[in-house]
């Protein structure tokens, strides 16, 4: 019987022709990464249980990368961080991305930012691998046909010891995209519009394949964007069958082989499900969920104080662009922070011309907050002193992937998720607003 990609790839990690749904079986691992908020709970679980002098299993397979808590002064976040540095030091870990001086990133070189988005840059999302990480969105790099989830620190710990991990095998939903994106869509209005029908428990446990002629067209950055919020609706990973344009992406960035895997066309599914993208709306996920969805016309009433664009899911390059394409040549009417992932998307919104202008000038000329230091920053509130982070009961529209009471600092603040288009017209206005207005 036919397989789907993570079954496949599932399946060949376990060193065997087939698996199905709901079987448990060990995998070898072909990447593990961890951070600053994990990472010194990982460390200190693998050397509970491995004994203090023990050697992880591969140090050119384990990828620490600094990037939630940062730009602090806070003096635990910043423990945290000396705790990567000194483990990367003693176990000789190849790919730690440091952050030296915390007063000027753009002093060190290896620093890079959030984590998925830097996972992809510096090329470590290969079609056909295994990759867990102490993090939920782990699931953006599915998006390049590998198979990625997020594990807790005592898994992770575990494959820190052993390269492997017991897991359950997951089955497959489908969601088919086809048709034209009207110029008003964005990806995001589309995992949006998906996670609104099947609810943030519809895909639990299982994989979310995204497939269809409108996915086959998205830029990777595009197809991130989908697989960033699988676990938004429960989802164990999310998948996208790699082609050209992954390829192409990949290869630019890494030397390393690797082998992807497709569906089979007689594969079994959990579910099917169709959407003709030209269909649909701007859509928005109200507080205090990612499923609370409503089109973002019908929240045209719903004043806000800032607009937020940054984060794994909505601060990569594109997003930017995106916004630009709203932001050019007009003046916003609220507080407007603009967070890039990466040290390589801040150094884009210098380079990049968008019409004659670079990105930063464009956002400054519009009234913009200047760009901050690539990380998480206040897409999960953090320290008191993060940047961009909520600190009274605030309305904001944001680029982020999650709404929950608190999830950007005050517990009282109200969260609306959206695209950058949509992000960027209701800075324009001071309310919720669809893009179309602007376009
Ligand atoms: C800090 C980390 C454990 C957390 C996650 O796993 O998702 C964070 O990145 C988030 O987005 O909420």
């Amino acid at each position: 019987m036919g397989m789907t990609l993570t079954e496949k790839i599932l399946a060949k990690a376990s060193g065997r022709n087939a698996v199905e749904p709901g079987e448990n079986i060990w995998v070898d691992v072909d990447l593990l990464m961890t951070h600053d908020v994990c990472g010194p709970g990982t460390i200190g679980v693998f050397k509970r249980e491995f004994g203090a002098d023990t050697k992880v299993w591969n140090p050119e397979k384990i990828v620490l990368i600094p990037d939630h808590y940062i730009f602090t002064a806070d003096e635990r976040a910043n423990r945290n961080v000396d705790i990567l540095r000194d483990f990367a030091q003693e176990q000789g870990i190849k790919y730690f991305y440091d952050i030296t001086d915390r007063g000027n990133f753009k002093a060190n070189p290896d620093y890079k930012g959030v984590c998925h988005i830097a996972l992809a840059q510096e090329g470590h999302t290969r079609p056909g691998e295994v990759l867990f990480g102490t993090d939920s969105h782990t699931c953006n790099a599915g998006a390049f046909g590998q198979f990625a989830t997020g594990i807790g620190n005592t898994d992770a710990a575990f494959i820190m010891g052993t390269g492997k991990l017991l897991i359950k095998v997951p089955a497959t939903m489908r969601f088919v995209l086809d048709g034209e994106m009207p110029n008003y869509l964005l990806a995001k209005d589309l995992i949006l519009q998906i996670i609104g029908d099947i609810s943030v428990a519809g895909a639990n446990y299982r994989t979310m394949e995204f497939a269809g002629e409108t996915v086959s067209r998205m830029t990777m950055e595009d197809r991130m964007t989908l697989c960033n919020m699988a676990i938004e609706a429960g989802g164990k990973n999310g998948t996208i069958a790699a082609d050209d344009t992954t390829f192409e992406y990949v290869r630019a960035r890494t030397d390393k082989p690797f082998e992807p895997v497709y569906t089979d066309s007689d594969a079994k599914f959990y579910s099917d499900r169709r959407y003709d993208v030209s269909q649909l709306e701007p859509v928005v996920a109200q507080p205090h969920s990612p499923d609370n969805r409503a089109l973002a016309r019908e929240c045209s009433d719903v004043k806000i104080d800032r607009v937020y664009i940054g984060s794994c899911t909505g601060g990569k390059t594109e997003d930017f662009i995106h916004a630009a394409h709203i932001l050019k040549g007009q003046r916003v009417k609220v507080p407007t922070y603009l967070v890039p992932a990466t040290q390589k998307v801040y150094n884009d919104l210098f380079t990049i011309k968008y019409e004659g202008q670079s990105l930063s000038e464009i956002f400054l000329q519009a009234g913009c907050i200047e760009p901050a230091a690539p990380s998480c920053a206040a897409c999960l509130g953090g320290p008191k002193d993060t940047f961009g982070r909520m600190n009274k009961p605030e309305v904001c529209v944001s680029t982020t992937n999650r709404n929950f009471p608190g999830r950007m600092g005050d517990k009282s603040a109200q969260i609306y998720l959206a695209s950058p288009y949509t992000a960027a017209a209701s800075a324009l206005t001071g309310y919720v607003t669809d893009p179309r207005e602007f376009l």
